[in-house]
C-alpha cells in the first residue's frame, strides 16, 4: 500500500494545525457543535474570501479586499495522517468539517482523513466544504456524509465558469447542498437561473460579510428575494458570535 501524503493545513493564531472545536456557523447544520480542520491552498481567489492566509501568498496578484499578502512558509503547515487523526477525535464532536481553503485539492489526503474518521468512529459525520470545481472521488461521495458546495458568483471575482462547474459536479450527488455567498437582489435571480433543475431544498443563501454590520446589509438586500425563491437562507452564526478570527 502507498503512504498517504501529509495534509497541508492553515495554521491558527498560536502557530499550530488549524484544527478546533466551534457551532458550525452555516446551512443546514448551523448550530450543532463540530470539529473543524482547515486545508490550506485554494484555487480560487475570492475577493471577500474570509481565509485568505490559505492562498493569497506573497508574489502573486490576485486582488482580495485585505490587501495583505501572505507567506506560505509562515501560513502552512504539515501533519500526517495519524496525527491529524489523533487530534480530531479529541475534540470529540458529534461531527468533522473538513474546510480550507479548498479541500479537493488534496484529494487522496481528504478521502484518506473520511475514510480513518470513519473507521475510527463510524457515528461521527463528515461534511466537506468546497468551491465545488473539483469533482470529488466516487469513493468520497460514500465516506462523506454531506458536501456544502460553494459555487462563487461574479462579485467573488473569479472566472464566471466557476458558477456552472461547482454546480454541475454536485448536481447528481444526493448527499450534497449548495450555498452560495450573496450580496443583492440580482444575485439570488442568478442562483436561481443557475440551479434550474435542482430542488430548491438543497439550495442556501448566506450573506457576504466578515461583520455584523456587512452581514445585516447584505441580509436586508438577499432575504426577500430568497423567500420568494423558496431557498433556504441562513446566516454566518460564528462571525456574530467569535468575529472573524482563525480558530472560530
Ligand atoms: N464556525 C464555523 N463554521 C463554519 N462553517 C464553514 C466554515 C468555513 O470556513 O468553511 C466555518 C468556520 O470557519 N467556522
Ligand atoms: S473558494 Fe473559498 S477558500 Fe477559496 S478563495 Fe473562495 S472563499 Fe476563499
Ligand atoms: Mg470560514
Amino acid at each position: 500500500m502507498t503512504a498517504v501524503a501529509d495534509l497541508k493545513l492553515a495554521v491558527d493564531d498560536l502557530g499550530g494545525p488549524e484544527i478546533f472545536r466551534s457551532f458550525q456557523g452555516e446551512g443546514p447544520m448551523a448550530g450543532r457543535v463540530r470539529t473543524f480542520i482547515r486545508l490550506s491552498g485554494c484555487n480560487l481567489h475570492c475577493r471577500w474570501c474570509d481565509t485568505p492566509y490559505t492562498w493569497n501568498w506573497q508574489g502573486t496578484d490576485y486582488r482580495h479586499t485585505d490587501g495583505v499578502k501572505f507567506s506560505p512558509a509562515k501560513e502552512m503547515t504539515r501533519l500526517d495522517l495519524p496525527e491529524a487523526l489523533e487530534r480530531i477525535i479529541a475534540f470529540n464532536a458529534p461531527g468533522v468539517v473538513i474546510t480550507g481553503g479548498e479541500p479537493l485539492m488534496q484529494p487522496q489526503q481528504v478521502l484518506a482523513l473520511a475514510r480513518a474518521i470513519k473507521g475510527t468512529r463510524a457515528d461521527l459525520s463528515v461534511e466537506i466544504e468546497t468551491n465545488g470545481t473539483f469533482a470529488p472521488h466516487p469513493d468520497l461521495i460514500e465516506s462523506a456524509d454531506l458536501f456544502m458546495v460553494s459555487p462563487k458568483l461574479k462579485h467573488s471575482g473569479n472566472d464566471p465558469e466557476v458558477l456552472s462547474l461547482g454546480i454541475e459536479n454536485f448536481r447528481d450527488i444526493e448527499n450534497a447542498q449548495f450555498k452560495f455567498v450573496a450580496k443583492r437582489q440580482t444575485d439570488i435571480i442568478r442562483v436561481s437561473q443557475a440551479t434550474r433543475g435542482i430542488d430548491s431544498r438543497r439550495v442556501w443563501i448566506m450573506p457576504e460579510g466578515r461583520n455584523a454590520r456587512a452581514l445585516n446589509n447584505s441580509l436586508r438586500k438577499i432575504t426577500r428575494a430568497t423567500l420568494r425563491r423558496g431557498f433556504n437562507l441562513t446566516d454566518r452564526q460564528h462571525i456574530r458570535l467569535f468575529g472573524d478570527s482563525r480558530g472560530t
